[in-house]
């Protein structure tokens, strides 16, 4: 049966009791479920951690902690990812590219979470079609690094779960206490969002309001009237209707993701519901471009849960080694269980995306495709900064966009490094970023992020790729 977008908000009545989950503590029941595999397989970008035996101590700590995300949330993700794959709703992934413990206030999270609900109604309306909001948030303390030391020769700072980012041999040691602030910190940040979502926070009209005050205010605002004035049109029919009180209209679901780098801290949080195991440090787990070895250790933990996950595609990965991970990932092939992440570079995307798209397709693998112009294009600054420019983003996500329309499948999505602060770490946009901008507030601990304007500006531009 055919299910619609409505029908999959809540538990539908008469449903059976809300499934619950319990730790892994039946050593039978974990080799079932092979959840351990991971440790006995080569593994890259490990946690330098000093002693294994306080890993086991923390991770003893976390194996019966109560989770961040429950199973039904996880399951409802998946079926609305579904309808993504199936071309019948939109992705919109983002967040910062590397959460902090100091930034995890509530201004923070909430400018975040701001900006992407703003971005999600201009691309409702751009697609016609309901989007799926996830936030890169309440987990995304790990970081993959190109290389084992930073500048200044001393060991390379990893995420805020793995060691400090302060610029000294001691802070940079590996600390596998800091997997407990992790957690702390990441079930701090979805109490805080799931209550002020459920209080309002995205109202449509006051989201939309918000937009309104971005596009009179922005140097190319002008550009963008046009869409924001029919978003008003379409809302003052809404109101004119007597439908201001809809839950629908008040209320979003906002879900969590990370990078599932550090296996200790996913792996201890992994439950099991019913006869599944399910990752519940987040609802949506993906695998990086530089850990997505088919034989290697994250690909083989993530293949043995439930969740809907992701996988990055950089520009030297083969067709064949697409659809391997297809058939690893999701041998039952259930439409929402597998993304496929493409970050290609703009320069790439046109050749490198479609013989993937193509052999995936051909094959008949359900998958979502999502675009991630960030990762391919970032380049030093002239005064040193690591940034990524607003026209080679948007440009890759025009390039994905043709390469999918060119082969009739769905452009489902897109996946963002972003803040909901002012800073300037992306160059270009409105605002016209230029590279000695970029130091009066570059506060990334890794990559670049678009600011507020610039993830706005984004989705306007994208929504009226999606129009046109
Ligand atoms: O966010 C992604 C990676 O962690 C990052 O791009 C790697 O950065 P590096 O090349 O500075 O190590
Ligand atoms: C590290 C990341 O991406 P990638 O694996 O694509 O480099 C990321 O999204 O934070």
């Amino acid at each position: 049966m055919r299910q619609e977008w409505h029908q999959l908000s809540y538990p539908s009545v008469g449903s059976p009791a809300l499934q619950t989950s319990r730790p892994t503590v039946d050593s039978a029941e974990d080799a079932a479920l092979g959840l351990d595999n991971w440790r006995n397989l080569p593994r890259t970008q490990t946690p330098p951690w000093p002693d294994p035996a306080a890993v086991a101590e923390v991770c003893q700590v976390l194996d019966t902690a109560p989770s961040i995300v429950a199973p039904y949330e996880v399951d409802q993700l998946r079926r609305r990812l579904a309808l993504v794959c199936e071309g019948r709703a939109f992705l919109l992934q983002g967040g910062d590219c590397a959460e902090t413990f100091v930034d995890n206030t509530e201004h923070h999270l909430l400018a975040n979470a701001r900006t992407l609900l703003q971005m999600a109604i201009v691309l409702t309306y751009g697609a016609s079609l309901p989007v799926v909001k996830v936030a890169r948030v309440a987990g995304q303390y790990t970081k993959p690094r190109s290389l084992p030391t930073d500048a200044r020769g001393l060991p390379a700072y990893r995420g805020d779960m793995i060691n400090s980012l302060e610029a000294t041999p001691e802070a940079r040691i590996a600390d596998p206490q800091r997997m407990i602030r992790a957690y702390a910190n990441s079930a701090a940040a979805m109490n805080m969002l799931r209550a002020y979502l459920a209080g309002g926070l995205a109202d449509l009209h006051a989201v939309h309001d918000w937009n309104k005050d971005f596009v009179k205010h922005s140097p190319a605002g002008e550009r963008y009237e046009a869409i924001a004035r029919e978003i008003d049109r379409a809302l003052a029919f809404i109101r004119a209707c007597g439908m201001t009180d809809e839950e629908a209209l008040r209320t979003v679901t906002l879900y969590c993701s990370h990078e599932a780098l550090a296996l200790e801290y996913d792996r201890a949080l992994t439950r099991v519901s019913g006869n599944q195991a399910y990752g519940l440090s987040g609802h949506f787990l993906w695998i990086g471009e530089r850990t997505r070895q088919i034989d290697g250790a994250h690909i083989d933990f993530i293949s043995r849960i439930a969740n809907p996950i992701g996988v990055k595609l950089g520009p030297t990965t083969t067709p064949d080694q697409a659809l391997e991970l297809c058939e690893k990932l999701n041998p039952d092939n259930i439409p929402g269980r597998l993304t496929l992440i493409s970050r290609m570079g703009n320069h790439k995307v046109r050749d490198a995306l479609p013989p993937l798209v193509a052999k995936v397709d051909a094959a008949g693998a359900k998958v979502v495709w999502q675009c991630d112009p960030m990762h391919g294009n970032t380049h030093e600054s002239s005064n040193g900064y690591k940034t990524r420019h607003f026209d080679r983003i948007v440009d890759e996500v025009l390039g994905y966009f043709e390469v999918h329309r060119g082969l009739g499948t769905h452009p489902g999505g897109l996946h963002v490094e972003l803040t909901g602060e002012d800073v300037t770490e992306c160059l270009g946009g409105a605002q016209n970023i230029a590279d000695l901008d970029l130091p009066g507030r570059y506060e990334t601990a890794c990559d670049p992020r678009l600011n507020t304007q610039q993830s706005l500006e984004l989705a306007f531009l994208v929504a009226e790729m999606l129009r046109g």
